[in-house]
């Protein structure tokens, strides 16, 4: 184990039924890092990232974050640990209810952690809406008066909300038209500069990977072949 990493994961295992989608990978990821997953469809980037988030349980292998094995751990001894590794995916507008405007959408992680107030929050919400690049006003507006790139950086924000240590960036790029990718891309670079986070990031696209990533880490039928 590497005691200073802030994610180190070892001999992961992911089965669904017959089909093992992860075989036994191994990886670590220090604050300020970014690591990335390659490798084509089907290999097992997203099962790795869902075992690492546990929001799919890893069927074996150890995931310690911040120091705390979290397989081990009850859904209930998980729920403090949770906000401190936040998804990011690939369908900016799938993450965001239709129906909600983008101010509650940002307010909701506040909520859900018991931090907001009704003095302090709105301006947490727009503070957050800034810090990604968006005029707070679009608070008042619904997902579908966004575009994708604009959806992608709330759903930042909302990841933001919950004052995490580790982004799983689930090709978080992938879906937005190349002319707004970069914008997306910078705004990450500076967030995980200026915060030091951890990104676990996926990605297929080689020259995004190579501009954007510290390490890369291949993998080919659930398996790493280098890295
Ligand atoms: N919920 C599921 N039930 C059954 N099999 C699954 C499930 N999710 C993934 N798989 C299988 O596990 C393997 C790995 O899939 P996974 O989505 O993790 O790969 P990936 O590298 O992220 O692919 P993509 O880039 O297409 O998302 C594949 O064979 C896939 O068919």
């Amino acid at each position: 184990m590497n005691d200073d990493a802030l994610l180190d994961v070892r001999d992961l295992v992911v089965r669904y039924g017959d089909v093992t989608a992860v075989d036994h990978v191994s990886f670590a990821l220090a604050a300020g890092e970014t690591l990335a997953l390659d490798g084509p469809s089907g290999c097992g980037k997203s099962s790795a990232a869902l075992a690492v988030l546990q929001l799919r349980r890893p069927d074996a292998g150890e995931v310690r974050f911040e120091g705390r094995e979290l397989t081990a751990l009850t859904e209930r001894e998980l729920r403090p640990v949770r906000p401190r590794m936040q998804p990011v995916f690939q369908d900016p507008y799938g993450s965001l209810s239709p129906r909600h405007r983008i101010r509650d959408a940002v307010a909701e992680p506040l909520k859900v952690r018991g931090v907001w107030s009704a003095t302090d929050g709105p301006a947490r919400v727009a503070e957050l809406l800034d810090r990604v690049g968006l005029d707070p006003s679009y608070g008042d507006r619904r997902p579908h008066e966004l575009s994708g790139g604009q959806c992608q950086r709330v759903g930042i924000a909302r990841a933001l909300a919950s004052e995490p240590r580790l982004l799983v960036l689930d090709e978080p790029v992938s879906s937005l038209d190349p002319s707004v990718r970069a914008g997306v891309l910078n705004l990450l670079a500076d967030l995980r500069d200026d915060l030091g986070l951890g990104y676990l990031f996926i990605c297929h696209d080689r020259a995004v990977v190579r501009h954007f990533a510290d390490r890369v880490i291949e993998m080919r039928e659930g398996r790493v072949i280098s890295g």
